[in-house]
């Protein structure tokens, strides 16, 4: 497996001889965790390039592949309900395409800039690699607080958007997806707008609404897939099943909800559980069904009778078997990881743990899931819904599942031979897994 490695990095390095990539040099690999990462796309490069030290990558290859390959910032004007006007900054990154139109979400949050969506469309190659489908990545974001909006601004922003972005998206360019406060709906007038410059393009974006043209099982994917992927971790670490774990995850959005319930409805016990606004604690098990109803029917989550209201800062130190970030980026850095008190991490959300973090957790012995894997269901799904569209037919939910569950257990089955084949954590072992596909396709494609 190394060798072959190797051999793929030297013919590279041939490849790329007389090329003159113009990037600076990105600092010296072997220091990776010595220096101090101070942005969410360094964070990102910081664990890549471990792995890249590892394959012995010559230098402009690692740039080629630490750097993305478009950045597109734009400004968006709204006229407000109430006649204002208010421009929204916004961006898409499209970091590699070697092995297949670039994809990854859109997120409209108040923290979003162009770090962060490098960061994101970084992990998104990575993702699609590990998870072994034919897109490349790429990532969107609006600086925006979505509750602030009312829904008309937030379809007039989002058609925005689209017009702002349309010439470098397409079915087989660039294709969106929902990531933090995007949903079907949004998905739906994004689709609607580029189908009015381009013509019908169901397949320009993903995660749309079942009724038209999403797939059965693209809403629960992401979730559905991490309680997979804890499936696959629990088998191989020996730790028992799923019912025989206590749970606290953060972030109660799409992924966090589907997680919980799914592992609820496995028999898991979800002991605490956190939003943006608050915490909620059972020891005995939170009954994830009525938490959902509860929150569903538009009332705070940390008022849920079926619990009681906790900080929700300290939920991520709440004791558990198997803890789970399912809301932000960056939660647990150095002081956290010195507190956690959980066996295993399981990073349903992007980015959810710093290289400092990280380096606590492997002294302590904790072991950590990482999100290019973890939370790869969701794109997978997308995946699904694109071919889908391309074919105009609709395949059964259990059909969707079903596949689903294969490429999550071969996706572990190839990071864990890594693991244990390099003696590397499985995060390195995942970028490993990917490196490898991404160079292959760079490599074949060749830089004519
Ligand atoms: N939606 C998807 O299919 C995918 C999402 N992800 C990642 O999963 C994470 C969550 O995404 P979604 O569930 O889609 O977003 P969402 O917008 O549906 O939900 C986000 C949840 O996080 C909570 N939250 C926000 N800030 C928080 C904070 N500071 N502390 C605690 N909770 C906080 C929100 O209250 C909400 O419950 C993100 O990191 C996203 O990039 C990854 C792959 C696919
Ligand atoms: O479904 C997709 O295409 C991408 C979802 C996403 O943004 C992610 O996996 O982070």
């Amino acid at each position: 497996m190394a060798s072959a490695l190797l051999a793929c990095g030297r013919q590279l390095s041939c490849a790329l001889g007389g090329l003159s990539l113009g990037h600076q040099a990105l600092g010296a690999i072997g220091g990776a965790f010595r220096r101090h990462a101070s942005s969410h796309a360094e964070n990102t490069n910081t664990f890549l390039r471990e792995a890249l030290v590892k394959l012995d990558y010559p230098e402009k290859l690692q740039n080629l592949l630490l750097t993305p390959r478009r950045e597109m910032s734009v400004e968006l004007v709204v006229q407000m309900d109430d006649g204002q006007i208010e421009v929204f900054n916004a961006y898409r990154v499209q970091h590699n395409n070697a092995r297949g139109p670039y994809k990854g979400g859109l997120r409209y949050h108040p923290q979003v800039d162009l770090d962060d969506v490098r960061s994101l469309a970084s992990l998104m190659t990575w993702k699609t690699a590990v998870m072994d489908i034919p897109y490349g990545g790429a990532k969107g974001g609006v600086t925006v607080d979505p509750r602030k909006l009312s829904e008309r601004e937030l379809e007039k922003m989002t058609r925005k958007l689209v017009v702002a972005i349309k010439e470098i998206i397409g079915t087989y360019e660039d294709i969106p997806a929902p990531d933090m406060n995007t949903d079907a709906k949004v998905m739906a007038w994004f689709f609607d707008e580029y189908s009015k410059y381009k013509g019908f393009s169901p397949g320009v974006v993903t995660g749309k609404p079942v009724y038209l043209h999403g797939s059965l099982g693209r809403e629960a994917a992401t979730g559905r897939g991490t309680t997979f992927a804890i499936r696959e971790l629990l088998k191989a670490l020996h730790m028992g099943k799923i019912a025989d774990q206590k749970y606290v995850i953060q972030g109660f959005g799409n992924v966090g909800a589907w997680a919980a319930q799914l592992l609820w409805e496995a028999g898991g016990k979800v002991v605490a559980i956190s939003d943006v606004a608050g915490a909620v604690h059972n020891e005995q098990g939170l009954d994830i069904g009525a938490l959902r109803k509860h929150v569903a029917s538009g009332k705070p989550l940390a008022e849920f009778t079926g619990g009681a209201a906790v900080p929700k800062q300290d939920i991520l130190l709440h004791p558990c078997d198997v803890l789970i970030p399912a809301a932000i980026g960056g939660v647990i850095g150095p002081e956290e990881a010195k507190k956690l008190q959980c066996k295993v991490v399981v990073e349903a959300a992007n980015g959810p743990t710093t290289p400092e973090g990280d380096m606590v957790l492997r002294d302590r012995g904790i072991t950590v899931l990482p999100d290019i894997y973890t939370n790869g269901g969701g794109v997978t799904v997308s995946f699904f819904e694109w071919v889908q569209n391309l074919q105009n037919f609709k395949w059964e939910e259990d059909d969707v599942n079903r596949k689903l569950d294969r490429k999550m257990a071969d996706a572990f089955a190839a990071l864990w031979a890594v693991h244990k084949e390099m003696n590397v954590p499985l995060r390195t072992a995942a970028f490993v897994v990917a490196l490898q596909r991404v160079t292959r396709a760079e490599v074949h494609r060749g830089f004519d």
